[in-house]
């Protein structure tokens, strides 16, 4: 099942702010629902946000198709929807790149991005896989954080597809979905992706993470990037840094599993990267608030990084 699409003129998505109370499908027929959807985080994850950004720009050249500033205005508005994820703006760059040939190549682009995000995942898990066996053991138990799946990358995800992959094999232990505060892609939406797969899990509260790995009852840390610089630092889900300390504490692999479509070596470094912060209202009624919706992982807290064409060890000096 494709978690986000294109079908008859419109975007269809799985509505992940419903999730896992109901499974609804939500069908975008403008920019500003795509937009909103985005911003909602019904639609969410790095991939994912790279074919929604293709497929924005592929609805903003059928309805603006004879006024260039009202198209060129719907694009900026689809690139700027979201900072973080590199994939957005690589996305509706992409598709933007073929406005000049019609909206019929615009589109033809945006599904290419799609089918594209649809083999790496494949490449990744069946890569990730292996390494994971290589660094964590035989049958490990692993801690994984936000979601990472297809409803983060049209199909079976990047560190979820990974933790798949093993599951098939018949080599996976265990799963702790780490819940991710405050929107809970872990508990809600990483929980409910494993059951249907019917993979066992417990999900923790975010700070049980580090706790864990030093009780001995992980084997490894993998999870997904929105952004991953020139200089190997990854940018995560917000909570991301504090697992890859506890994994250095604890002497554990800490694997970070993306395409090459997040890899973006015009950002030197994670000092560079813009953090979005969402705002008070997500987390407390009550007080001012600091809501970084990402963090910044070091390079050097990271052992490896899978993408669909390769294995980064960063552990072993390999550069981006
Ligand atoms: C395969 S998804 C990798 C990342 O995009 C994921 O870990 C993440 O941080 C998503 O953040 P979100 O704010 O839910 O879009």
């Amino acid at each position: 099942m494709r978690t986000i699409d294109w079908v008859d003129g419109a975007v269809e998505i799985i509505d992940q702010t419903v999730l896992p109370k109901e499974v609804r499908v939500l069908r975008l027929h403008t920019v500003p629902e795509l937009v909103a959807a985005i911003q909602s985080l019904a639609v969410r994850g790095a991939p994912a946000l790279g074919v929604a950004g293709a497929f924005g720009v592929a609805l903003a050249a059928r309805v603006h198709a004879d006024d260039p500033a009202a198209l060129a205005a719907a694009v900026t508005r689809v690139e700027n929807a979201r900072p973080t994820a590199v994939n957005l703006a690589r996305g509706v760059r992409r598709a933007a790149a073929q406005l000049h040939r019609g909206p019929d190549a615009v589109l033809a682009e945006a599904c290419a991005i799609r089918d594209e995000e649809v083999a790496a995942s494949q490449a990744m898990a069946v890569r990730g896989a292996d390494l994971v066996v290589e660094l964590c053991g035989a049958r490990p138990r692993l801690l994984t954080h936000c979601n990472t799946g297809g409803l983060a990358a049209v199909v079976l995800g990047t560190a979820l597809g990974v933790v798949y992959e093993l599951h098939r094999r018949g080599a996976l232990a265990g799963v702790v979905a780490s819940e991710t505060r405050p929107l809970l892609q872990g508990a809600r939406l990483t929980a409910w992706e494993l059951s249907r797969w019917g993979i066992e899990h417990r999900v923790a509260v975010d700070s049980a993470g580090p706790f864990l790995m030093a009780r001995g009852e992980v084997d490894g840390v993998i999870l997904g990037a929105d952004r991953i610089c020139a200089n190997g630092d990854v940018i995560n889900k917000i909570g991301t840094y504090a697992h890859a300390l506890g994994a250095r504490r604890a002497g554990l692999p800490f694997i970070v599993v993306a395409p090459e479509s997040t890899v973006d070596v015009s950002t030197p470094s994670g000092d560079a990267v813009p953090i979005e912060d969402r705002g008070a209202a997500e987390i407390t009624p009550w007080s001012d608030a600091v809501n970084p919706a990402f963090d910044v992982t070091p390079r050097d807290l990271v052992t490896a990084i899978v993408t669909d064409q390769r294995v980064i060890r960063l552990d072993r000096g390999n550069r981006i």
